[in-house]
């Protein structure tokens, strides 16, 4: 049984500052060592995994043939985006996760311990379907669909994202820490800086409109900056998508806010916290702020996007 696997490993090495370059090692042993067949691509530049993960996708494969990515949430979000735009969007991927914040692999109880995935694949290759996000953004010659694992954010979250990428301390302490502590950090140090912004949200043709927003984030699962639970009831198979509105808060509401998320997740109760769960949710943001796709920046701009549940087949 073990000879017909094969293996087909995607890999950002770059991933978790030098976590997945590890991970690829201890894999790729086993696989030497258990006499399994597999062949490796490296991603070479950001966005090639897409690429990469689109070609394979239009390809034709046998089920006891595996595609397995070892990298962060921002290398998953490629493949994910590959596969979905590839001519067999229903291809499987299996996911080792060897980058700082790991949150898909949390969301979705995945092992990050390459021995445990190859013998699980011994037993089952049977993927399940579990939910994405998916949004369309105009293009110039045509509409092109984009797919998120986790989340997409606007304003305070995609902010502290944008500090954390530029913070020179984030090399060190990524080395000495988990992506969470780092997060954490720079929540503190972002919360004085970030503005407010209008934001109004359509679903199930009701719209809300906020005058005072801190943050929107639409989100496949509860997880954010590295295991922050930001909404527990979101989960990867409820076929909904759901979207978060903060308000503006002050310091020592933030101090509140975030005891009560780490301690009960009670902060979803606080007036200033909204949520949303529809098929469908279109944000519309009325200034200029940052926003996040799966941890990767995208430059202030003005937001109009409507937000729909999709789903990939996930093997575990
Ligand atoms: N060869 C490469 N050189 C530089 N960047 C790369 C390369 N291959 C992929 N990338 C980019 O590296 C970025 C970070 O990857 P990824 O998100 O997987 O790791 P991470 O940031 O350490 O983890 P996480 O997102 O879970 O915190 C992605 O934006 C990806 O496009």
């Amino acid at each position: 049984m073990d000879n017909k696997l094969k293996i087909h490993l995607l890999v950002n090495e770059v991933a978790g500052n030098g976590r997945a370059k590890k991970v690829l090692e201890q894999t790729t042993s086993l696989l030497i060592n258990q006499n399994i067949n597999f062949d490796l691509q490296k991603s070479n530049y950001a966005g090639e995994a897409i690429r990469l993960a689109q070609h394979y996708g239009n390809q034709r494969h046998l089920p006891n043939e595996i595609l397995l990515v070892i990298g962060g949430d921002g290398s998953l979000n490629e493949v994910l985006n590959g596969i979905k735009r590839s001519d067999n969007p229903s291809t499987p991927i299996a996911y080792l996760p060897a980058g700082t914040g790991n949150d898909f692999a949390r969301a979705a109880d995945l092992t990050a311990d390459p021995k445990v995935l190859l013998d699980h694949f011994k037993e089952n290759f049977e993927p399940d379907e579990v939910d994405c996000g998916s949004f369309t953004l105009p293009k110039i010659t045509a509409e092109q669909k984009y797919y998120f694992a986790n989340s997409f954010g606007i304003g305070f979250d995609a902010f502290v994202n944008h500090n954390s990428n530029i913070s020179k301390l984030k090399k060190l302490l990524n080395h000495l820490s988990e992506g969470k502590f780092i997060y954490g950090l720079n929540v503190v140090a972002s919360v004085t800086k970030q503005d407010t912004f209008g934001v109004e949200i359509e679903r199930n043709g009701q719209k809300i409109y906020f005058d005072d927003a801190f943050m929107v984030t639409t989100t496949n699962h509860p997880f954010l900056g590295g295991g922050l639970p930001l909404l527990p009831s979101a989960k990867i198979d409820s076929h909904k998508i759901d979207a978060v509105v903060v308000e503006k808060f002050s310091l020592g509401k933030l101090v509140k806010l975030f005891i009560n998320l780490l301690k009960d997740g009670s902060h979803v109760n606080d007036p200033q916290f909204h949520y949303f769960e529809a098929d469908k949710i279109r944000v519309t943001t009325m200034k200029k702020e940052y926003a996040q796709v799966d941890g990767e920046e995208i430059k202030p701009n003005l937001f109009n996007i409507e937000f729909s549940v999709s789903s990939f087949n996930l093997l575990r």
